[in-house]
């Protein structure tokens, strides 16, 4: 039976390779050359126009808790060929490495640094998978919920994934992106407990089945609880569920808050039209109807089309499991590294696929917008040595198609990347989840609904600066010289 470990550290939460490559800056004496990394994304997630980054509250947690625990170094020592020098190193690692971020409800775009990790070469290659499988589920998740929050508008949306999830970590980070993305509430208990979400929720078919009959059932919750919403589909909706559930609330009255109905089958638009009059006729035009049963943003405003009577909507499976698009495709690259002499060198990787060509260079990411109105007129990724709130005007444009540019004056630049640790020190400090969350909101409301609009939208520009651009061009030039000059002898 292979050994037992106590899983007391999540540092071995990485791919093997990335130890081997330290390993082998270890044993070559470069795991402290300066090194910096990005990470960013090359397509919009469910062709939506904005996404919305999550992930940092974990990433901090994960990176605050990171060095080598003993049994972190058994297993290694049992099962890689290290040699005892590089296992001591391991054991005496601390994470030196800066950090600088996009911060949580922020919204973010294609090909543009979302993250950057700067330090020794060995801290940040060793951080490079936990950071990558963290941001793009988060990501992923919070950009989904913000799109179902844009089609049910002021409507109550609940999150209740948990038991589709894609086992526990991803209910419960799942949970906390969809808050951030725009949910109200969650069914889950722990994610209350541990962050503080609004937890909220109905009943099972069990109960009811377990009575056998709608009213019984009903009957026993309200006797239990004061805040009773009833699931009104075991049987018959009309028949049986909501009758049912209108008797009991008559006949509790003041004793149990009547919150209203859920329904969990059926045609949703015929049902919600049939059960509001049921409710209103029998005196209860506060009840809301609560819906549930496989929805995402595209039912749900199909049911907003066809006038369903519909309040508030539980979303399980399609939003914790990134049902359209379950990948967000985010990367981890190389952008600078030191040389022999000690300078930080801009660094490249070539693709015959020009959206695949990465960006060199310590870079910024400025959100451009109007003066007048607020409104965003792009993001302008720039060399670090940039600062674009010293120039009166700007020239943006395309860094594929360049002839599409334009020329911004009276705007204002704010730096998208914040600053999270500094040499392996966390120096910034979270905002509560629900500054996070309104945050979210806020930073829509400057985007055009051109790229807010659910279907097509239109593509926000991400353009680089001249000197970002240059820089590249440069680059690939000089790499396919040395390219031709390659002489193997065949
Ligand atoms: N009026 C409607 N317009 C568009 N979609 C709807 C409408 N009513 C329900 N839906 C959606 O259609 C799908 C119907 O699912 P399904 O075929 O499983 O039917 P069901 O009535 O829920 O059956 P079951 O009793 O097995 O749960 C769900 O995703 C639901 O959200
Ligand atoms: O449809 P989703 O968007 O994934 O939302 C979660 C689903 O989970 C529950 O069903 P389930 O059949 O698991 O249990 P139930 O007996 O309570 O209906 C609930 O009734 C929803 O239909
Ligand atoms: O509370 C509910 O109604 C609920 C919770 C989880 C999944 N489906 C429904």
């Amino acid at each position: 039976m292979a050994k037992q470990y106590p899983d007391d550290s999540t540092t071995l939460h990485t791919d093997a390779y990335e130890l081997s490559m330290i390993q082998t800056y270890f044993e070559k004496g470069i795991q402290n050359k300066k090194a910096i990394f990005e990470v960013y994304f090359r397509d919009m997630p469910f062709k939506n126009g904005f996404a919305v980054f999550a992930g940092l509250e974990h990433i901090i947690h994960y990176i605050e808790n990171l060095r080598f625990t003993d049994s972190d170094i058994d297993y290694l020592k049992e099962n890689e060929d290290f040699s005892p020098a590089f296992l001591d190193y391991l054991r005496q690692f601390q994470f030196k490495g800066t950090v600088r971020s996009a911060v949580e409800g922020e919204l973010v775009f294609h090909n543009e640094p979302i993250m950057q990790i700067e330090g020794p070469l060995a801290d940040c290659q060793l951080v490079e998978t936990a950071i990558l499988n963290i941001v793009n589920y988060q990501t992923l998740i919070a950009t989904k919920a913000a799109r179902i929050r844009s089609v049910a508008g002021n409507d109550g949306i609940l999150e209740f994934g948990t038991r589709r999830a894609q086992e526990f970590d991803a209910a419960i980070w799942g949970t906390r992106a969809a808050y951030i993305g725009g949910f109200d509430a969650t069914s889950n208990v722990r994610a209350g407990k541990l962050f503080g979400i609004p937890i909220s929720g109905t009943h099972a078919h069990a109960l009811v089945q377990t009575y056998g009959n709608d009213y019984d059932a009903f009957k026993a919750y309200a006797d239990t609880h004061r805040d009773c919403v009833f699931l009104v589909d075991t049987y018959d909706t009309i028949k049986s569920g909501v009758p049912s559930a209108i008797r009991v609330a008559k006949e509790m009255g003041d004793k149990i808050n009547f919150q209203g109905v859920r329904i969990d089958s059926g045609d949703m638009a015929y049902l919600s039209k049939r059960v509001r009059e049921q409710l209103d006729d029998a005196g209860f035009p506060d009840a809301k109807i609560y819906a549930s049963n496989d929805l995402d943003e595209k039912t749900i405003m199909s049911l907003k089309m066809q006038k369903a009577k519909i309040d508030v909507w539980g979303v399980g499976t399609k939003l914790i499991t990134a049902f359209d698009q379950p990948a967000l495709g985010a990367v981890y690259k190389m952008v600078s590294i030191e040389d022999d002499h000690g300078q930080l060198k801009d660094t490249i990787k070539l693709s015959n696929n020009v959206e695949k060509v990465s960006t060199p260079g310590r870079k910024q990411v400025w959100r451009i917008t109007k003066k007048a109105d607020g409104k965003s007129e792009g993001d302008f990724v720039a060399l670090w040595d940039e600062d674009p709130r010293n120039e009166d005007s700007l020239y943006m444009f395309h860094p594929n198609y360049t002839y599409i540019n334009k020329t911004v004056t009276d705007f204002d630049a704010r730096p998208v990347l914040q600053p999270i640790f500094e040499d392996g020190r966390l120096i910034y400090q979270q905002p509560d989840l629900d500054d996070i969350r309104e945050g979210c909101q806020e930073n829509q409301e400057s985007l055009w609904p051109e790229y807010k609009r659910d279907l097509n939208p239109q593509k926000y520009p991400v353009d680089l600066s001249q000197k970002c651009w240059d820089n590249k061009m440069n680059l690939i030039n000089r790499i396919h010289e040395y390219v031709k000059k390659l002489d193997f002898g065949d």
